[in-house]
């Protein structure tokens, strides 16, 4: 009888060796918890059970069942703003949904064992919903880059790369698809099995491009890991979630944060493509934790997240893509050392070519590994190094350097915190070279304006290689 009841969840779990201790999720019913039952669970809501905070509201742990059962709580404001007016005609907008109602909505129809999951959910004396999902022992994938003394290494930052990778994969190829639009390390949670699992879809929108609620909903996102590209409903595709992964690949990689003043210049974008592209992948790495072993898989990596941030979304690859990508880069990390202690020595030549230009177009990365297995020859050319400033003075763990956080609704916020940015920006680049700042928790934002969208795609449109013509030449002359 057991494959009678295999599911699509059942499937990802008996294929996965991470997944392989979970059961199906999709018995699991969505609980409706009497609000009383949920206070005292989470101790009153009090400061021993405080998990942490978000833009909807603070999350705490609780514990359900006499014990047996350990919960997350995230308390959430109502959105509010929906006029009566507009509540009696809509047909679906995006608008009158807040987020805590948008997660219990979407996590109730894609539950899977790559998510952090809806146990049930709650309202509160004034109406504001609690959302209930699985507690997460190992807290976010940001604490572990950013606060933890002893950050993780390099196997597994691949298998936390490549476990987001295959959640977004799935939410993308779910049907109708679901994009999850705050992609980013705050909502990567690690479960005890250190297994990262991806949270909060307050912000996921599931449906077609020509969906009437996909239509009108507003662009959303956090600064940071938000794609240039999306300035408008209609701009929103699977790819924007591919930018803000390619975003937090980085992060992964550098152990740096998506925006950091305490670097120059201070977008992970504008600082790291620039060194991938000269071939400078050593300079991108946490200095905490050195170099990746294998120069071949560090390249790798290098390449594919500055593919995922390419400034024409056309030009992304997929996350099927990425996700093979990976696989290989985690085969490869995993290899026995012996067989690794050789190929190392062959990638260490490999590696210190230059990236070419084109290698970040997917359908010309084939060929450019074709060349380097040939021996290297063709239009690759050795690169110096290019003194981008010791940037690792800034991963010292004494910096005090906050999250980013996804901006809810209010487009005022925004642009207030993307202003306090620009003048944080202005302070630290002022031509007095580096200076540390302590940074606010930017945050998830909900309604985009336009002007101040296109404003943020300018900062960091050239991350895209053919914008770079002085590095052309560079190339070119030291051939
Ligand atoms: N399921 C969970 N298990 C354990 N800790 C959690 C869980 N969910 C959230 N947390 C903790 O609470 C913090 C706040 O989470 P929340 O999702 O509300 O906000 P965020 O992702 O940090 O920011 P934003 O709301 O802007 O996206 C997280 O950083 C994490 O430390």
């Amino acid at each position: 009888m057991g494959y009678l009841s295999c599911n699509a969840e059942s499937a990802i779990a008996t294929c996965d060796p991470h997944f392989k201790k979970h059961k199906p999720l999709a018995a699991t019913p969505i609980r409706h918890f009497h609000y009383a039952d949920i206070a005292a669970a989470a101790n009153g809501f009090s400061a021993d059970t405080f998990l942490g905070r978000g833009s909807h509201g603070r999350v705490y742990r609780a514990t359900l069942d006499g014990g047996k059962l350990l919960a997350a709580v995230k308390t959430t404001k109502l959105a509010g703003t929906t006029s009566k007016n507009h509540a009696s005609k809509c047909t679906g907008c995006g608008n009158c949904t807040s987020p805590a109602e948008n997660e219990i909505e979407i996590l109730s129809q894609v539950p899977s064992p790559r998510f952090v999951n809806l146990l049930g959910f709650s309202t509160d004396p004034n109406g504001n919903k609690l959302i209930v999902v699985e507690y997460m022992p190992n807290g976010s994938l940001h604490d572990l880059l950013h606060s933890v003394k002893k950050p993780p290494g390099w196997s597994l930052r691949v298998r936390f790369a490549l476990q987001v990778a295959k959640a977004v994969r799935e939410l993308h190829s779910s049907n109708p698809p679901v994009i999850h639009r705050d992609v980013k390390s705050s909502n990567v949670l690690i479960d005890e099995e250190w297994n990262a699992r991806l949270g909060d879809f307050g912000l996921a929108l599931r449906g077609h491009v020509e969906d009437v609620r996909v239509k009108c909903t507003p662009p959303a996102g956090t600064l940071g890991y938000l794609d240039p590209c999306y300035l408008a409903p209609e701009d929103l595709s699977a790819k924007s979630d591919v930018f803000s992964f390619g975003i937090l690949l980085l992060e992964i990689i550098s152990g740096r944060n998506a925006i950091d003043v305490n670097f120059s210049p201070p977008s992970v974008v504008d600082w790291a493509v620039p060194l991938i592209k000269l071939g400078d992948f050593a300079g991108i790495c946490d200095r905490r934790i050195g170099p990746q072993p294998d120069p071949a898989v560090l390249r790798q990596l290098a390449v594919l997240a500055a593919r995922c941030v390419r400034s024409t979304a056309e030009k992304r690859p997929s996350m099927a893509e990425v996700v093979e990508c990976l696989n290989l880069a985690r085969k490869r990390n995993r290899a026995s050392p012996i067989w690794n202690n050789l190929r190392r020595r062959v990638a260490s030549v490999e590696s210190a070519l230059p990236v070419w230009e084109e290698e970040c177009d997917s359908d010309r990365s084939e060929k450019f590994e074709r060349m380097v297995k040939k021996g290297g020859k063709g239009k690759v050319s050795s690169v110096s190094r290019v003194g981008y400033g010791n940037g690792s003075e800034a991963s010292n763990n004494n910096d005090k350097v906050m999250r980013s956080k996804s901006i809810g609704s209010g487009s005022g916020s925004l642009r207030g915190s993307w202003v306090k940015m620009q003048q944080q920006q202005h302070q630290t680049d002022n031509g007095f070279g580096r200076r540390k700042v302590r940074l606010k928790k930017s945050k998830s934002m909900g309604v985009l304006q336009g002007s101040l969208l296109l404003h943020y795609g300018i900062q960091n449109n050239n991350n895209d290689v053919r914008e770079w013509p002085s590095w052309k030449r560079k190339c070119w002359k030291n051939r």
